[in-house]
């Protein structure tokens, strides 16, 4: 049998030495547990609680145990440092947990893992900072845990307040977003199907027919969930395609659609009268789409594999709209996905940037005369962002259009009113950061 702090350890290896994205590794591991010994609702939850938060906050961790190690973290066999981690931020940031069990727990773990010459060393450090769970003091760079060049990046651009601001609310836990797909259910029959399931719900900021959910042990076993009545999707997320805006009927072409929150979206505002072509580069990908496609019954989306770097001739000039949901470093969605923050270079944006303008060269032909682009991506880098925004306007015949007509009031901006608007993480109520332009195609 796996405890939740033995799978939190399992799941933090894979991030930090394997490369595994901790929501995919975290949801496969817990799966797992629950299937062959029945791992419940509590662990499940302890589990997760552990893996986000040593991730989140791992330098702030690294800094207090290097204050007392002779071997620096870094150079700590991978197991034996995320032990070490875990249980450091069980004793500075989970104080209901008494600092005892936190030093058993690990020197018992550090045992069953066969490391019986590394307990005294386990001990030893962890029973120094139980005396002293104070934080160490630090620069924003550890105390945030967020790499240096970053918070200076960010400084920069959006003042050292604004930073402070958003560094801080990646910390921020929120409830799970969904968007009720209003084609196939209206709001009381989902009402009632949550009161019958026993969630609570509570509008979203900013978009109609969304709300944040609670008090379900996983989401894929509830009613609506698996009626296709609602979409999983991030708030910022679903601002992409209220910014669409497809009418009725209209054909719609998602060029980056895994795993298809966008393109569903996209698909219930146009109907059963439209068609939304969903493509995406690989089978494992696509398979995403259909899966929720399928959920939902919406037959008049068709999903395919494709590269967006490559001119689709046949598409040229029909599509009345187009989103670029592009690939782009996720800088804005740290909060949930906290390891991004670790991995992010300077040259990774650079290349993205790259990508991002080698498919913007062409999505823009496949918009009819008349019809609209939209480009997002969930970053929060000027490369990326508005830089390619102004690329589109300069460099293609689609002329940025205002957002203003789509977007709720508290969102407007001079800058939306231009054509694009940057949600901030922090700054906009419970929004990711999150890039969305609109152009449209002249007339000819
Ligand atoms: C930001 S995600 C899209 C999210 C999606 N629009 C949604 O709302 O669920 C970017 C996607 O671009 C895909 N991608 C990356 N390079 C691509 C390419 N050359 N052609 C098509 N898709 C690509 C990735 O596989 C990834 O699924």
């Amino acid at each position: 049998m796996v405890t939740a702090r033995e799978l939190a350890c399992t799941v933090l290896v894979q991030v930090m030495d394997e490369g595994a994205m901790s929501h995919i590794a975290l949801r496969e591991a817990l799966d797992q547990a629950t299937e062959t010994f029945g791992m419940e609702g509590r662990d499940r939850r302890f589990a997760t609680a552990l893996v986000q938060g040593t991730l989140e906050r791992l330098l702030l961790l690294d800094a207090k145990i290097n204050g007392l190690s002779k071997t620096p973290v870094k150079k700590m066999k991978p197991w034996i440092r995320e032990l070490l981690r875990m249980s450091t931020y069980q004793l500075l940031f989970l104080p209901e947990i008494p600092a005892s069990a936190v030093c058993n727990e690990a020197v018992k773990l550090a045992q069953k893992r066969k490391f019986h010459g590394l307990k005294g060393f386990v001990n030893g450090i962890l029973r120094n900072i139980s005396r002293d769970p104070s934080l160490p003091d630090v620069d924003d760079s550890a105390r945030y845990s967020q790499q240096e060049w970053l918070v200076h990046r960010w400084e920069e651009s959006f003042g050292r307040e604004q930073t402070e601001i958003m560094m801080q609310a990646f910390f921020e836990r929120r409830p799970l977003a969904v968007r009720r797909n209003t084609s196939i259910v209206n709001a009381d029959t989902l009402y009632a199907s949550w009161e019958r399931d026993g969630l609570t719900a509570e509008p979203v900021p900013y978009v109609p027919d969304a709300w944040y959910l609670k008090g379900f042990e996983s989401i894929d076993r509830t009613e609506a969930f698996r009626k296709g009545w609602i979409q999983v999707q991030d708030v910022s997320s679903m601002l992409a395609a209220v910014v669409a805006a497809p009418e009725k009927g209209v054909s719609i072409l998602d060029l980056c659609a895994a795993p298809g929150g966008k393109s569903m979206h996209l698909a219930d505002l146009t109907g059963s009268g439209g068609s939304v072509l969903a493509r995406d580069l690989t089978e494992n990908k696509t398979r995403m789409i259909r899966e929720n496609r399928e959920r939902a019954g919406f037959t008049w989306m068709k999903v395919e594999e494709a590269d967006a770097r490559v001119l689709d001739e046949d598409l040229i000039d029909c599509m009345d709209v187009v989103m670029a949901d592009l690939p782009c470093s996720g800088l804005g969605t740290m909060g949930h996905k906290p390891e991004i923050r670790y991995r992010i270079t300077p040259e990774a944006i650079r290349e993205l940037a790259a990508l991002q303008r080698e498919i913007l060269a062409q999505a823009w032909r496949y918009v009819k005369p008349g019809g609209v682009l939209v480009y997002s991506t969930c970053t929060i880098t000027p490369e990326e962002n508005q830089e390619n925004f102004y690329w589109i306007a300069e460099n293609t015949p689609l002329i940025p259009e205002s957002l203003d007509a789509f977007l709720p009031e508290a969102l407007h901006s001079e800058t939306t009113a231009k054509g694009y608007l940057q949600l901030l993480p922090g700054i906009h109520k419970g929004c990711d950061g999150f890039f969305i332009s609109r152009f449209r195609k002249m007339e000819r």
